[in-house]
């Protein structure tokens, strides 16, 4: 490139985490701890015909499979390494030499204009405009699942607004570039001068204006004749027939290579795309990786970037360097051709304090993924992840990178004639007999299509990189009640577990493609759903056997009763220390412990049966859109960090069961030492599993308080309540008398 000399300094710097000797003496303690207490089981069993057999039985699988589940999670947590860029010798290397810098293609998906409003999305794409990154080489792409006309008029009006706000966001250069953020944490300008002052008052009146207009169009769900004459885009939904049933709408709102696209500020435009892929009922469509696959195509032939950012609809950029982050990894001359890809956290911008369903994924964020990259790289997880365009569609590991020639755009064809020409690539017929889906671009077939792609580009041996800057690259929506979160959970549990068992298993296919440690890595989250089995058989066998007076712990007397106390303290010890020192709270770590237990008893059991189900060819995997917006009433609680129930769902009542089931057996167990075999009896033989139907009593009381004490709308429906009540008491009756 001919910049030789200021090449010694690599673009970025990996550094290990220091005292992970004592991290692996703790764990290897722990691990004698969990061996002791499979000892224990095993040799304990009671004889046949004995009471509790095969409820000790039972809780032998349970134990095997928690603590294999434990060594997979040290894969994570044993060799955690950290990134730093060095953006100003980027800007060093790449200033005077502009057209040097790869085209960045930004795909911004959006799928349905009621639950991901078009201003939402909007200020998503303003945010990906404004990145602090030439003009010229930057496009943005919005592909529309939903086909909404809302969505295109919104574009239409954020391609005039763009207009005057990136020549603001560069002036000022503020922070963040997503105008609604922006203003809202921003109600007064933090006064520079008074330039700055009056510019902050005019934009943010043109902001408002543009969301008026937005907001009126939505709630009417029309857009007016006279509006519909100001872009010939809107002709497109003449003969249009229905979401699922549509031709290819492809609309370039501004071409950035026409010199009449220009800001206020007389500056070059980022190109701006929308495209709605053709929809018809006999084809599948493929969710978010068939419009991923669509957009990769369409842009390859408008702008065809060298390099790929993908974020969801509602993840807006938080932080306008972290295009050059990410370019610090991929331009880096001496490890920058292996890496693949580099994967941003993805952090949200409405969780509470204490945040409530654990939305946050503060360890995963903080510990796990520093880890997986110790030993090759992190996931694809979908948003906030920017891809070499040529490895995401398949190049192979050791052959060269070819540099194509723009060849369309050299010859300057009118974007009419270029938008015509494009279409076809979005067509519905255009994969049949071909590589995509398979070979090319995202993978087809799984409800996390992303992670499964990441791990076929793993697997031929290219790196990833993840990058946890202390500013969130990027900010979205996190679920804000309790069914979204454990909807949400099942797809991400059943998508990773049918990883697992397809042809890129992380078990089988994985093995000796990436390192074993990436490998384990992988599989803690694989095996997420699988451990619904353990944890249900562990939240109800105990406290009835409780109940009847079976112990199936040793007593307090018996030094067996040190691995056990040992395990259970070291574990719960380390992991609130982990949250704490991931910048959580006491209260956020306990409510993280709830959200566990529910999705392990709920979300994971249901994916675990879908999956089944579904490798023996039954079901189909769909993908249920998560909410980004909430009723007034429901945000309200959300704020305040009230559980949200609301509705009757199988979920629930399998939720509420346990909780019933565990406080019957606490009362029962109390009761029974008070009234009859005496308080020293009962603790000196069932301690520990008075100790665990307690924790289970205790961290269930948001449950108890949305079953009998609340009166508001997010309460538990009162017939499930019932219901509840009817199971959970029928089970402990049969129970004992049965025993
Ligand atoms: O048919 C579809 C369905 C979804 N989407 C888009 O996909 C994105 C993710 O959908 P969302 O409901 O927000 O799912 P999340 O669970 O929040 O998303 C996470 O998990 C997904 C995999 O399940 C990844 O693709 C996402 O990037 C990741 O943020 C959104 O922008 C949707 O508009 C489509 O474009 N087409
Ligand atoms: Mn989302």
């Amino acid at each position: 490139m001919g910049m030789e000399g200021h090449h010694e300094f690599p673009l970025f710097e990996t550094k290990k985490a220091k005292g992970r000797i004592i991290y692996r003496l703790f764990s290897s303690s722990m691990f004698i701890g969990i061996c002791l207490i499979w000892f224990y089981r095993l040799s304990h069993i009671p004889k046949q015909g004995q009471d509790g057999r095969w409820a000790w039985i039972g809780l032998l699988g349970a134990e095997l499979w928690f603590g294999f589940y434990w060594i997979l999670t040290q894969a994570n947590r044993w060799n955690l390494v950290y990134r730093h860029t060095f953006k100003d010798r980027l800007s060093q290397r790449y200033d005077e030499h502009n057209g040097e810098l790869p085209g960045v293609d930004v795909f911004v998906c959006t799928a349905d204009p009621k639950i991901e409003p078009p201003l939402m999305v909007i200020n998503t794409v303003l945010s990906a405009m404004a990145y602090d990154y030439p003009p010229e080489k930057l496009s943005v792409y919005l592909s529309d699942d939903g086909g909404s006309v809302l969505t295109f008029y919104a574009l239409l009006e954020a391609s005039k607004f763009a207009k005057h706000w990136i020549p603001y966001c560069k002036k000022f250069e503020i922070e963040p570039r997503s105008p609604a953020a922006y203003f809202r944490s921003m109600s007064l300008p933090a006064v520079r001068d008074s330039d700055e002052a009056s510019n902050f008052v005019t934009i943010k009146k043109l902001y408002k204006e543009m969301e008026n207009r937005i907001e009126k169009v939505t709630k009417l769900d029309h857009i007016s004749e006279d509006d519909r004459s100001r872009h010939k885009g809107f002709s497109e939904w003449d003969s249009y027939w229905s979401r699922r049933d549509h031709h290819t709408i492809l609309q370039i709102l501004i071409d950035g290579t026409d010199p009449n696209a220009k800001d206020v500020a007389g500056c070059t435009l980022p190109t701006l795309v929308y495209l709605a892929r053709e929809k018809r009922p006999p084809y599948h469509h493929n969710f978010k990786a068939g419009a991923m696959n669509a957009l990769i195509r369409v842009s390859s032939k408008i702008s065809n970037g060298e390099v790929i950012l993908n974020v969801d609809c509602d993840m807006y950029s938080n932080n306008s360097q972290s295009m050059k982050d990410a370019l610090c990894f991929l331009l880096d001359e001496e490890q920058g051709h292996e890496i693949a890809y580099v994967q941003f956290p993805q952090a949200f911008e409405n969780v509470t304090k204490n945040d409530l369903y654990g939305s946050d994924f503060r360890t995963v964020k903080e510990v796990e993924f520093h880890g997986v990259d110790g030993y090759g790289g992190p996931l694809y997880i979908g948003s906030g992840c920017f891809h070499r365009r040529d490895i995401l569609c398949g190049r192979k590991l050791g052959t060269p990178y070819k540099k194509e020639e723009k060849k369309e755009r050299q010859i300057r064809e009118s974007v009419h004639e270029l938008e015509e020409k494009s279409k076809d690539l979005a067509s519905c017929a255009y994969e049949n007999n071909t590589q995509w889906g398979k070979e090319m671009g995202l993978k087809y077939g799984c409800s996390v299509e992303d992670v499964i792609t990441g791990l076929s580009i793993q697997s031929q041996g290219w790196k990833s990189v993840y990058f946890n800057p202390s500013r969130p690259a990027f900010l979205g929506v996190a679920p804000t009640s309790l069914a979204q979160t454990l909807v949400q959970h099942k797809r991400w549990s059943e998508g990773h577990f049918q990883i697992f068992l397809s042809k890129y298993s992380t078990a089988w296919y994985a093995y000796k493609k990436i390192s074993l440690g990436l490998q384990l890595g992988y599989c803690c989250y694989s095996l997420w759903a699988p451990n619904c089995l353990a944890t249900l058989y562990y939240s109800f066998v105990p406290s009835l056997c409780l109940l009847s007076g079976i112990p199936l712990f040793p007593k307090v007397t018996s030094p067996w009763v040190i691995p056990f106390v040992y395990v259970v303290t070291a574990k719960y010890t380390y992991s609130l220390a982990e949250f704490l020192w991931s910048g959580g709270t006491l209260l956020g770590w306990w409510n993280e412990q709830r959200m566990w237990f529910y999705k392990r008893a709920t979300s994971y059991l249901f994916a675990f049966i879908d999956t089944v189900l579904n490798s023996l060819g039954f079901t189909e995997s769909a993908f249920v859109i998560t909410a980004k917006v909430a009723d007034e009433d429901v945000s309200e609680r959300f704020e305040k960090e009230i559980m949200e129930f609301g509705t009757s769902s199988p979920m629930f009542t399998i939720l509420s069961v346990l909780a019933i089931l565990n406080l019957c057996c606490f009362i029962g167990v109390v009761k029974e030492a008070i009234m009859g075999k005496g308080i020293v009896k009962v603790f000196e033989t069932m301690s520990m599993q008075i100790l665990l139907c307690g924790v289970l009593t205790l961290i269930n009381l948001p449950l108890y308080q949305g079953l009998f004490m609340r009166k508001d709308k997010g309460k538990m429906p009162s017939s499930l309540t019932v219901k509840s009540v009817a199971v959970a008491l029928l089970a402990c009756t049969c129970f004992t008398f049965t025993y």
